[in-house]
């Protein structure tokens, strides 16, 4: 019997197409009209679009494609990056699940390739089983969430949809925590000493996190679970929140505050690594990699070292490739045709 035609679908945020106002305009448009990302209902939502309509899309965008053009490398680095991983798990898959015949793709949920066209076109050429794995381990309702809902838009104006898988997180999977801990040994025989490793995870506002997102806990427990997996002592480890937005409270401790403030006690040396992004992008390379070592060093800081995201790693690709492995259980007829009947059989 022939297999129904599979596909993986690998998605992330989403960049803009060029490092040029014009076109991280159309970008940040799309992103932070989302409801998910900015919340408020009513009058608030009348205000938000005015806010960002009038101030935020007339000057950000002309600051922000600076930022991208310093990190452009003829792409976006995070979709250059996601097509690395979708290359490298298709590799993977082929190698070891040939006869599924799995096809691996990109999408991203604002900007290009985007999911809704990715989901029409594989529906249009044929595939029956979609496994969407969106690339954040922590699960955030303004990141995560505005998946769900792009699928669900799209099943609602579809009549013969595949049948779709989503991947809610994971945050705490034993194959993310050993890639993460073997990045940071690597990393740490290939590099000097420092004091202190600084886990930067993204921020989300505090009071999404009051309504009950679970994004912060579930970054807490990534950093307690690769903190206990490094044998790390409480002093030798903190977890932060970077990429703040707007006047309102995020998540605290704050990155920067907090890298201001650690020369003066004494920690004059430390590694950072950003664990909630899969792939570096414009907040790892730019904010984290950049701006944030100037914060460090101008504070009297003497040693900043940004370990990489995960990327296209082989950690990475062996933590996909098990997401792969234990979502699709069902999809596929391997030997156990027969096992299935006598299952049926007996139970009659
Ligand atoms: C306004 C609210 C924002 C929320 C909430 C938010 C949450 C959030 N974002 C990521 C991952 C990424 N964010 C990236 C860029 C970025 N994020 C925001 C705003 C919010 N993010 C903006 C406005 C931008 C664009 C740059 C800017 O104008 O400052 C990126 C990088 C994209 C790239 O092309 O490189 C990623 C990745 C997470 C994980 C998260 C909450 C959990
Ligand atoms: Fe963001
Ligand atoms: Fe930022």
């Amino acid at each position: 019997m022939t297999q129904p035609k599979t596909a993986v679908l690998l998605v992330n945020l989403g960049s803009p197409d060029q490092p040029t106002p014009a076109a991280v305009r159309r970008y940040l448009k799309e992103f932070l009209s989302d409801r998910r990302v900015v919340e408020g209902d009513g009058l608030m939502r009348l205000i938000w679009l005015t806010v960002l309509n009038g101030i935020i899309l007339t000057f950000r965008p002309r600051k922000v494609a600076k930022l991208y053009a310093s990190i452009w490398d003829q792409d976006s680095p995070l979709r250059l990056i996601l097509n690395q991983q979708v290359a490298a798990l298709q590799r993977a898959l082929q190698q070891q699940m040939p006869a599924q015949n799995i096809q691996v793709y990109s999408a991203m949920t604002y900007g290009n390739p985007g999911l809704t066209a990715r989901l029409e076109e594989l529906t249009d050429a044929g595939y029956r089983k979609i496994l969407v794995l969106p690339l954040y381990p922590q699960y955030s309702a303004t990141t995560t969430a505005p998946i769900y809902d792009l699928i669900s838009r799209f099943q609602m104006k579809t009549r013969d949809f595949p049948d779709i898988r989503v991947i809610h997180d994971y945050h705490d999977h034993p194959l993310y925590i050993q890639a993460l801990a073997e990045s940071v040994q690597d990393f740490r025989e290939a590099h000097p000493a420092s004091d202190k490793l600084i886990l930067s995870y993204h921020g989300i506002p505090q009071e999404y996190a009051a309504k009950g997102d679970p994004y912060p806990e579930h970054c807490h427990r990534t950093s307690e679970l690769l903190a206990e997996r490094l044998g790390l002592t409480a002093d030798q480890w903190q977890t932060t929140f970077q990429s703040r937005f707007g006047p309102k409270a995020w998540l605290q401790p704050y990155t920067d505050k907090t890298l201001e403030a650690l020369p003066e006690s004494g920690v004059k040396k430390v590694d950072i690594i950003c664990p909630a992004f899969s792939a570096d992008c414009l907040e790892t390379l730019e904010e984290i990699a950049v701006e944030n070592r100037d914060v460090f060093v101008g504070a009297g800081g003497e040693q900043y070292q940004y370990i990489p995201a995960l990327n296209a790693d082989e950690g990475m690709i062996n933590l996909l490739v098990r997401l792969v492995k234990d979502n699709s259980s069902g999809w596929f007829n391997l030997a156990n045709t027969t096992n299935t009947e006598n299952e049926i059989n007996n139970a009659s």
